[in-house]
């Protein structure tokens, strides 16, 4: 186990990476991404919770899993597990462009296929397909596409056919029935890289901000104050889902990414003013964007602006 796992970059070879496995899932090519993984130890994890088990037990040092894709939206299984339990920290996101393939048992032609298996979200993701050319096949579902994938080589599949991307299928020597059948073609899937709390990724100018944010109960308009802590300092959102507590009906919290870095004043300023409303937020991280867009910033809401600010308040207190 190594403790190099450094902060957005200076991952090294002796770092343990864990990711919702098989190999030849999506998120093991998201893996793939990460500078020295390659030749990193790499260890699969049957499930989500189970990666990040690893990663909060000290078994592997960090994990890549899926947060959100372009077509179905947030990854439920995700955005549950790192919103409770021991805190961990997100390193890095990461896009990988999502492409689906049916593979079948020998010999079975669309119309031989009774069962198709697969992870929810690649099913999610080609329900018209399915619905227009195998509208027999039952679906049953896996804990990853290449889990599916690998099931169909036992000597006894449970099912007929199972979507998988391109690349598990030629690895596995699997017989390819229907290639490209996403219902939109560019679909993403935004993995992200969690460690256990370490320090922060410099800001690069273009970055994303992870939180999770209660709703404080009994309070009436604690949804529009949240947001206006965004809006009155030019922070831009770029995912907002509300996602049940479990504890009891009713009880929310919101899993956010807001643009820019915990060390922009605007930011910093919007989290202030969120832990006053919220105080149990929790912080899971400022890293750079995956695809380098830098936000606007409203003159007025710039680190500058907030220096200023700050300088004036400071001469009116000195008298
Ligand atoms: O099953 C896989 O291959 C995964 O990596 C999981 C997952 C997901 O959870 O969204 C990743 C990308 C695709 O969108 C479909 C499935």
């Amino acid at each position: 186990m190594s403790a190099s796992l450094g902060a957005g970059s200076g991952v090294t070879d002796s770092v343990i990476y864990t990711y919702l496995g098989p190999e030849g899932t999506f998120t093991e090519a998201a893996l793939l991404q990460v500078p020295g993984a390659e030749s990193a130890e790499r260890i699969p994890s049957t499930s989500v919770s189970a990666a990040l088990e690893m990663v909060r037990s000290g078994r592997a040092d960090a994990a890549v899993v899926p947060i959100e894709n372009s077509v179905e939206g947030g990854v439920s299984a995700t955005l549950d597990a790192i919103s409770a339990g021991e805190p961990l920290r997100i390193l890095r996101e990461i896009l990988v462009p999502i492409t689906f393939v049916l593979a079948a048992r020998p010999g079975l032609a669309l119309a031989d296929i009774g069962t198709v298996s697969t992870h929810s979200h690649a099913w999610a993701q080609c329900r018209n397909w399915a619905d227009a050319n195998i509208p027999q096949a039952e679906y049953l579902p896996a804990s990853s596409t290449a889990a599916a994938a690998v099931g169909l080589q036992e000597a006894e599949p449970g099912y007929d056919a199972a979507i998988c991307s391109p690349l598990v299928a030629q690895r596995l020597g699997l017989s390819v029935v229907a290639e490209d059948i996403g219902d939109i073609t560019d679909a993403v899937t935004r993995f992200v890289l969690l460690s256990l709390p370490t320090s922060l990724p410099e800001p690069t100018g273009a970055d994303k901000t992870t939180l999770v944010v209660p709703l404080p109960e009994d309070h009436p308009g604690a949804l529009m104050e949240i947001l206006d802590q965004f809006s009155a300092r030019g922070v831009n959102l770029s995912r907002i889902e509300s996602r049940p507590t479990g504890l009891f009906l009713g009880d929310y919290f919101f899993s956010i990414d807001a643009d820019g870095h915990i060390s922009d004043a605007r930011m910093a300023d919007a989290l202030k003013g969120l832990h006053r409303i919220s105080p149990n937020l929790r912080f899971l991280g400022s890293y750079p964007r995956a695809d380098h867009r830098e936000p606007e910033v409203p003159r007025h809401n710039t680190d500058e602006a907030f220096r200023r600010a700050d300088v004036w308040l400071e001469g009116l207190l000195r008298g």
